[in-house]
Parts: C-alpha cells; structure tokens; sequence
C-alpha cells in the first residue's frame, strides 16, 4: 500500500514535469507515465524518436530537482489509430492528407519530405500519390520505372523507397492515359489504389492530393478515411486565398485540419546570408492566426529542396543532418503531435491492424 501510494506520487510527479515540457496539462500526460518493475517509464503517443535522449535527461534532472535521485527513466512512443468518419483501411493507424488550394506551391514536395521526417522520428509511413493527373512522386522518389507486383492480380504490393512504401498511378499507367480520365475515373483510382494496395502496417499513410479545391478534391476528400489534413501554401496573397479554400472544402467535409505549412516562406543568399521574401512575408502565420490552426513549419526556397526532388535523392535521406532536414523533422514532430492531441482515438480501438510492419527499414 506505501509502495504503490508512493509509486503514484513519483508518476504524479514525472506526469507533472512532461507537461511541463509540452506545455500540456498534467491531466494528459499522467496516462503516458507508468511504472515497469522499479523505471519510470514515459510513452508518447506521437513521434518524437530524435527527442527521446533530450526529453530523457531533461526528465532526470527536473525529477533530481524535486529530491527523486537514482531513478531511471525510459522513453518511447506508441502511435494509436485515430477517429476518422469513414471505417479503416487494413493495417493504417492515420491517413493524413497534403493539400494545397493552388498547384506548384510545393504540396507533393512537402507530401514527400513530410513523409521521410516522420520515419526519422520512428514512425512507419506509407505515401500515396493522390494526384491522379500529374503524379509527381515516383519522380521524387527516384524510381519512375517501377511498377507495384501483384500475385492475384487483383491487389498491390507497394514500392519500397528509401524504406517507406509508396503507391501511385504514375506507377501504373503511362501519364497521357491518365491526363484524359473524368473526375469520377480519378475518384475510383484513388479508392482503388487504396484499398488495393497491400500496405504493411503503417502508423501514417500521407496522402498527396490533387490541388485544388473543385469536385475531384471533394470526392477524394469524401471516400478516404482522413484522420486529418495539412494544408500547403505559400505566403503569398494569391495562394492564401486558395489556401482558404482548402480549408473551408475540408471543414465542410468534416475532415479535421492539423495545421498549415508555409513553403518558400523566405530566401537565404548563399554568400551573404540575407533574407529575401520573395512572396511576401508571414501570410502563412497571418492565415494560421484567422483561422486558429497551428502553423507547423516554414521552409524556405531553397535550391536543394528542388534539386533533391527532380533528382529523385530524398534530401532527408541525402542530408539528414542539414538545417533544412531538421525543419522537416521539427514540422513532422509538430504535426505528429498535433494529430495525436487534437483527435480521438478510434472506438473501436485497432481491428484493422492485421500483422506486424513487414519490409520497412528503421533509419
Ligand atoms: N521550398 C522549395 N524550394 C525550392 N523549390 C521548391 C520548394 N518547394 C517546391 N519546390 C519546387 O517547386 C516545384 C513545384 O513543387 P511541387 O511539385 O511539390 O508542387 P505541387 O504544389 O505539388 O504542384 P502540383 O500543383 O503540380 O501538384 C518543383 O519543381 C519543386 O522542386
């Protein structure tokens, strides 16, 4: 009875000083504390992998600070599958859409270096290409002649890139045929690729969408199973206002909008090292502001992002420890957590998760 009385008192205590650290109510983070033989042990329900040494001594010191010496305190993350309106799809624990209310604003890059910071973060992830008319992610994946296996014929095996796994129609057929389809031809291949793709299980499917805000987008956004959406724009006026198209096309929907990203936010010379906002300056923030969304990265415009795209070589693969890779991994920690506080958890907990992540390497 002393035992487990001062047992919870210590995890009152670590619950306190995580919420501490996040900003959190300590209501929230008492359910991640528990004790596992004599370990205080803190489990997060987002990824944060690169943060776990941080957060660890962090922990040790405010607990010595508060007279706990000796203690050992062990950190890790479980990723749980998140409400959505729609029932799941086998072995994904969170789809979450990459829009943009306007084209080229850099939506299927940010879909893709999203996708890889996840995973550095500890997390398994799936990539969709949902932009059935100008698939862009075999491209950026490096591996345009690839085409998914099939043992039946009737279902996918998903590429495997860089230790994510990835299914677009740019796989399957050739970009002209796809050019002509009509909107519900475009609206049955997603569905399709979807669902008949084997994914291994997965904590995030990212979802790279079609730009844009007309019938296509709203179908697609209607027939997939979305625990949230994050919108991609640029500061400039013109794309903000498309932006607020998104976000009212997913309101409407009642798909939950995580949060916004501000792409080609600024740029830095390379020899001076002087900030230039080529597309105006802090839209992003001002939009996030107006609509009470969490801005969850700025990126700059940056040479290497474009030419790791067209290269086909990853940049957070290529330079995982450059400044632009750890502004990716800071936004997908950010989204990461904000999918996990701002949602409910699935009520009928995790039936669609089938069997253990096959085939995906751990960077
Ligand atoms: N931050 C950035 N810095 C430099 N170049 C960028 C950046 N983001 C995207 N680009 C480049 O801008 C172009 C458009 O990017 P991308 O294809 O990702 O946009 P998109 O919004 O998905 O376009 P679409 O509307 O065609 O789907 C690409 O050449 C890409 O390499």
């Amino acid at each position: 009875m002393i035992f487990s009385r001062k047992a919870d008192e210590r995890l009152d205590v670590l619950a306190h000083i995580v919420a501490g650290y996040y900003s959190l109510d300590a209501n929230v983070t008492r359910a991640w504390c528990t004790l596992e033989e004599d370990s205080l042990v803190v489990t997060l329900p987002f990824c944060a992998g690169s943060q776990h040494a941080v957060i660890q001594r962090f922990l040790l010191k405010a607990l010595l600070g508060k007279g706990y010496d000796n203690q050992v305190v062990t950190v890790r993350q479980k990723i749980m599958s998140s409400h959505s309106a729609l029932p799941p799809v086998t072995n994904i624990r969170n789809i979450i859409a990459v829009a943009s209310g306007k084209g080229g604003v850099g939506k299927s890059t940010t879909a893709v270096n999203l996708a890889f910071a996840l995973q550095q973060e500890g997390a398994k992830v799936g990539i969709l290409d949902a932009d059935i008319y100008g698939p862009s992610i075999p491209i950026m994946l490096g591996n345009p002649n690839e085409h998914p296996s099939s043992t039946d014929n009737k279902h996918m095996q998903p590429i495997d890139a860089w230790g994510l796994v990835a299914n677009s129609i740019g796989y399957l057929v050739p970009p002209e045929d796809a050019a002509v389809w009509r909107g519900p031809m475009a609206s049955r291949a997603l569905k399709q690729l979807l669902d008949e793709t084997l994914w291994p299980v997965l904590d995030y499917l990212i979802v790279d969408m079609p730009p844009g805000t007309g019938d296509i987008q709203l179908t697609m956004a209607q027939q997939v199973p979305l625990s949230g959406v994050v919108v991609v724009t640029t500061p400039q006026d013109l794309a903000l206002a498309d932006a607020q198209k998104g976000i009212a096309m997913f309101n409407k929907v009642n798909v939950p909008i995580l949060g916004l990203i501000e792409n080609m936010s600024f740029y830095q010379c390379r020899s001076c090292g002087a900030k230039d906002y080529i597309f105006s300056e802090d839209g992003g923030k001002a939009l996030a502001e107006r609509y009470q969304l969490p801005l969850l990265g700025a990126l700059p415009l940056d040479i290497h992002i474009r030419e790791h795209a067209d290269s086909g070589q990853p940049l957070l693969v290529e330079s995982p420890s450059s400044p632009l890779a750890q502004a990716y991994r800071e936004a997908a920690r950010a989204l990461s957590m904000q999918l996990a506080m701002s949602s409910a958890l699935r009520a009928d907990g995790e039936n669609h998760i089938k069997g253990e992540p096959i085939g995906i390497r751990q960077t």
